[in-house]
């Protein structure tokens, strides 16, 4: 049976996320034309093994060496078990950023997209971000044009922000008044600051727990406004977007909070991610008719109340839009997937800096498929 891609009409993308926060792998079907959306499918998850994460977390921050070869078949493993058995005509895999340094040395995601191509016998689409990035763009964010075509499949008639708190917060305007994602005002997004992954590192090393959960360390704690003032004295948060962030760009931000109590310390980190976003909102061209809130962050609560407090807006999580805040970045890599596979962009000047509009992406097919 012949695996090539059709050139048009709806068809069926697997898409394949392992985000900064290392805790798995999800997957989600998407159904689509590479424009709109038509549908969603089934999804999945695959959590990370303690002793897999750790290889992860040995490659943080490194562009080459054994860590990295390691971190990348870690990552090509537990992907390989994740999509199989999922049925799709393609497959969208982001691969673990292990560094991001769009002005200095790039960015590097691990996994090699051919390795799941023969292990899968499916095209897979891999690699989305490098041709941003030598075309001047910050390789990220790289969802805000799936983020368009979410806001039109739920109908929005007027400005709507799309905001993702995994480890890293982004943040994507979308006015959705505009045909198409690439048209000049249509998006603006950028990186807003770190979100849960400074709280997850203090969490561990203070309580040898992964996340605060549901927010019930910082529930009972003060924030403490001279760091957060601190925080906000950094110069990421007066460059004008687009800007992206890596991991690790805000780990010292644990040392501001050094001398607090574990509850104190665990509410002014998280006062620190609602304050980038914040910061952020005040780039938006217009008041967004409201905030959709995805990715974990939205389920802690003293965060969103903190979001609610500080921003002029309705603050919800994004199921209220009847979207999935678990799956959208797995289903973003998949509805992108299928643009890469039909020659349409996937960033715009708006959304990482690019100098055009750029579609990347590599598109690796099974070898016997190929001939
Ligand atoms: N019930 C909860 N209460 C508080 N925080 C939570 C809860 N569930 C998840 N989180 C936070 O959300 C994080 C996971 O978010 P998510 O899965 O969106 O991250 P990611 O996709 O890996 O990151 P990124 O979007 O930066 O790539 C967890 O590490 C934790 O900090
Ligand atoms: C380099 C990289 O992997 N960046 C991620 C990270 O996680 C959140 C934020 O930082 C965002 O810029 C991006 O992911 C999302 C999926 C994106 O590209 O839209």
């Amino acid at each position: 049976m012949s695996r090539a891609i059709a050139k048009t009409g709806p068809v069926t993308a697997l898409g394949a996320m392992s985000g900064t926060s290392l805790d798995g792998v999800d997957v989600a079907v998407v159904n689509t034309d590479g424009h709109n959306i038509l549908g969603f499918g089934e999804t999945g998850y695959r959590s990370y093994s303690e002793s897999e994460r750790a290889v992860l977390r040995a490659g943080l921050g490194k562009w080459s060496g054994p860590e990295v070869e390691a971190a990348a078949r870690v990552t090509e493993a537990a992907h390989i078990e994740a999509l199989q058995g999922i049925e799709a005509d393609l497959i969208g895999f982001h691969g673990q950023t292990l560094a991001h340094a769009p002005r200095l040395q790039g960015t590097l995601q691990v996994g090699d997209g051919q390795v799941l191509a023969e292990a899968l016998a499916r095209p897979v689409v891999w690699d989305f971000r490098s041709d941003d990035v030598t075309m001047g763009g910050e390789g990220a964010p790289l969802a805000p044009f799936f983020h368009f075509a979410c806001a039109k499949y739920i109908g929005a008639d007027r400005p709507v922000v799309f905001l993702n708190l995994g480890g890293v917060g982004n943040l994507t305007y979308v006015d959705p008044r505009f045909d198409r994602p690439e048209d000049p005002g249509a998006l603006l997004a950028f990186d807003t600051g770190p979100a849960n992954a400074p709280l997850n590192d203090l969490m561990q090393e203070r309580l040898g727990q992964a996340l605060d959960k549901d927010g019930e360390t910082a529930m009972s704690g003060e924030v403490e406004t001279g760091a957060l003032e601190l925080f906000l004295a950094e110069p990421y948060f007066s460059r004008i977007p687009p800007k992206s962030l890596d991991r690790n760009d805000f780990a010292e931000m644990v040392t501001l909070v050094r001398e607090l109590s574990d509850a104190d310390a665990a509410a002014t980190l998280t006062a620190m991610c609602a304050a980038g976003v914040a910061e952020g909102m005040q780039h938006c061209p217009e008041a967004p008719s409201r905030v959709l809130v995805t990715g974990g962050g939205r389920l802690n609560p003293v965060l969103m109340e903190m979001l609610r407090v500080s921003l002029d807006c309705p603050v919800v999580a994004i199921e209220d839009a009847g979207l999935d805040g678990d799956m959208l970045e797995a289903q973003a890599f998949a509805y992108l997937a299928v643009r890469v596979a039909r020659g349409l962009p996937t960033s715009a000047p708006g959304t990482t800096g690019v100098r055009a509009c750029v579609g990347g992406g590599v598109v690796s097919v099974p070898e016997a498929q190929s001939a």
